[in-house]
């Protein structure tokens, strides 16, 4: 089978400028994989090159086969692809199932009652909060918000620009096995993140990114067990 997403020598940037250079990464059908490399690596503009958010200047991105390089994004949400940048927007003044609506505008759901009620029964911290000010949830609700209105539009590939940032110990954990439960369902997750060891043991295949090019690629397991991507990108020791 064809892989879901396929990005060939793509090279891209701002304003004309490259960052990321000659960048090949595969993400096959239900697979979740992890984009990890030190800061300013280009893993972010990985993802906003898929979600048409940097100029590419050569390479191809495929989605389902398709062609997806100079779609614009509005275009690329009904096709199957949504995105939640590290930003974590919430609309504060409004209830939390007004924000998830937001994410029905650009792909209305068929049934959106239905839809709503499979993101509930993912993250059913938000189902006593439906009319409650999105303002007055925690950081981790917010990121489950965040996460539940990508979902409303009922994507095939959800791209997740560290999806753990900010949040404490005990929500860290929750939103990656919430990562887990959202494949689950079927849907294909490429991320990025700093938590690079928890997000290699999720993953099963990761791509490390040095100074915008690819470095290596291997399962979230054999990169969690190379002394040398241990040393240079974990932080030393195994894990005990
Ligand atoms: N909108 C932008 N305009 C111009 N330069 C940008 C823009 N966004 C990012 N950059 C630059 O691109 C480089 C790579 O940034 P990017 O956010 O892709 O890296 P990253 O690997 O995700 O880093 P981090 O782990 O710190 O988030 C950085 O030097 C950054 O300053």
């Amino acid at each position: 089978m064809s892989p879901l997403l396929a990005i060939d020598g793509l090279t891209a940037g701002y304003g004309g400028l490259p960052i990321i250079d000659n960048i090949n990464l595969l993400v096959a059908q239900k697979e979740i994989i992890v984009v990890i490399g030190p800061n300013g690596a280009g893993k972010s503009t990985v993802l906003k090159s898929v979600f048409a958010l940097t100029s590419i200047l050569s390479g191809s991105i495929r989605f389902a086969d398709q062609e997806i390089a100079g779609i614009a994004t509005q275009k690329l949400v009904p096709m199957g692809i949504c995105a939640v940048p590290q930003t974590r927007n919430i609309f504060p003044s409004l209830t939390v199932r007004e924000n998830l609506d937001i994410g029905t505008y650009a792909a209305p759901p068929r049934n959106r009652a239905q839809v709503e009620e499979g993101v509930l029964t993912l993250f059913p911290d938000l189902k006593q909060k439906l009319d409650q000010p999105a303002g007055e949830l925690s950081g981790g609700q917010r990121q489950m918000v965040t996460l539940g209105r990508a979902l409303m539009s009922e994507p095939k590939l959800l791209l997740l620009d560290e999806p753990t940032a900010g949040l404490s110990p005990a929500y860290l954990e929750r939103i990656f096995d919430l990562i887990l439960a959202i494949r689950q369902t079927g849907i294909t997750i490429l991320m990025v993140e700093q938590n690079a060891r928890q997000a290699l043991s999720i993953a099963d295949r990761a791509y490390v990114l040095v100074n915008g090019r690819n470095f290596a690629s291997d399962t979230g397991a054999n990169l969690l067990a190379n002394d040398e991507i241990r040393r240079s990108f974990l932080g030393g020791s195994r894990p005990s």
